[in-house]
């Protein structure tokens, strides 16, 4: 008999999550019928997504919405072997049994050096979304300006670094000093720390004079009111985030959208990346190769210990993680 380990939502979060919200919690997991596998956790994710789906998805008792890599240690599953590694989204728990569907082996092709976390940051889900955001939302070409915020969070350091790989100019704001000069290292063309700055909008004008063509929007709210009227013609807009807003009680009003989206005949829209789920494997493998050819750097905020779930994903919504944050086990 197996004891999982599982984080409950305690109670539905009002304004910024606190760790009272949470309840560990132990079930003692059955034994296996044929066709079910046991798997234990070995690297969990905490993602901002997860700030507005326990609101939409979720009620208060419900295990934590989340996605994990996750070891075979027991198969009565013919598809899974012991010892085998998947990306599952199963929510925050040590242990779980599964009847194989939903389940993603990682790719046979995954290198034995290549940390197995990676499959929940660059190259999994926030890989994904910046390169179908990058691609197919922005549709970026070469010698365009791209601005991205949030930018040296587990989507937006990809966004970047893709957007050089696609030959463009990259702009990045983020929350900290070390977090500017890390954009720096990874080939950002201009990077600045939207919390000390004097002026938001003087900043993106000296990062770039002649505008943006491309937006990789992470944040929404004020940020997203100033830097839309920085855009240049036909600029395109892509809506990943808006992690400005997801802790709110009260909506923020803020300017509106309109005159310049008409004046600067722009294209804003809004993309959830399981969208290109059809496309997964293409991406997933050119994510692969980037990050072995060293054209991809990646950075992982790591906490150990599932007891610490609850405070990695508050540190995560305050800003405290350079590129993904993980938790081990
Ligand atoms: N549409 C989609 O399919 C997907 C959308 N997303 C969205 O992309 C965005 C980034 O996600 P992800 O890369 O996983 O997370 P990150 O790794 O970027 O972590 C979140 C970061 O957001 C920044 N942040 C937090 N609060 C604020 C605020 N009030 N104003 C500005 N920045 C803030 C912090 O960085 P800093 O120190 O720079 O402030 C923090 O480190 C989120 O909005 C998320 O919801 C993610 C995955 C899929
Ligand atoms: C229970 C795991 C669901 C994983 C779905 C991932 C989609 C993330 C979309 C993100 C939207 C905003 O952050």
């Amino acid at each position: 008999m197996v004891t999982a380990k599982v984080w409950v939502l305690k109670k539905h979060f009002e304004g910024f999550p606190k760790t009272s919200d949470f309840d560990l919690k132990k079930i003692e997991l059955p034994n296996l019928k044929d066709g079910e596998l046991l798997l234990e956790s070995v690297f969990l994710s905490v993602d901002p997504y997860m700030r507005p789906y326990s609101r939409r998805d979720m009620k208060e008792g419900d295990i934590m919405i989340g996605t994990q890599v996750a070891r075979v240690v027991e198969s009565k599953n013919p598809a899974f072997s012991v010892g085998a590694f998947v990306v599952a989204r199963s929510g925050w728990r040590t242990h779980f049994i599964s009847d194989g569907k939903g389940l993603q082996l990682l790719p046979s092709s995954w290198p034995e050096s290549l940390p197995k976390s990676l499959a929940l940051g660059t190259v999994g889900m926030p890989g994904l979304t910046a390169y179908f955001g990058l691609l197919e939302v922005c549709k970026m070409k070469p010698g365009e300006t791209v601005l991205v915020n949030a930018a040296a969070g587990a989507v937006g350091s990809v966004v970047g670094q893709l957007a050089k790989i696609g030959g463009g100019k990259v702009v990045g704001c983020a929350g900290s000093d070390d977090k500017v000069a890390y954009l720096k290292k990874i080939g950002f063309d201009e990077a600045f720390n939207y919390k000390t700055v004097p002026s938001l909008d003087e900043a993106l004008r000296k990062a770039s004079p002649d505008g943006y063509d491309c937006f990789f929007d992470n944040v929404g709210g004020e940020f997203t009111s100033i830097a839309i009227t920085q855009m240049k013609k036909y600029g395109r807009i892509a809506v990943c985030g808006a992690i400005s807003q997801y802790n709110d009680s009260v909506p923020q009003k803020g300017n509106y959208v309109q005159v310049p989206m008409i004046f600067k005949e722009l294209r804003m829209e809004g993309f959830i990346v399981t969208r290109w789920d059809n496309r997964r494997e293409e991406g997933l493998k050119a994510l692969l190769k980037w990050v072995m050819e060293g054209k991809v750097k990646c950075h992982e905020q790591v906490t150990e210990g599932f007891e610490n779930m609850p405070t990695a994903f508050i540190g995560m919504l305050k800003g405290e993680n350079l590129g993904k944050a993980i938790v081990k086990v």
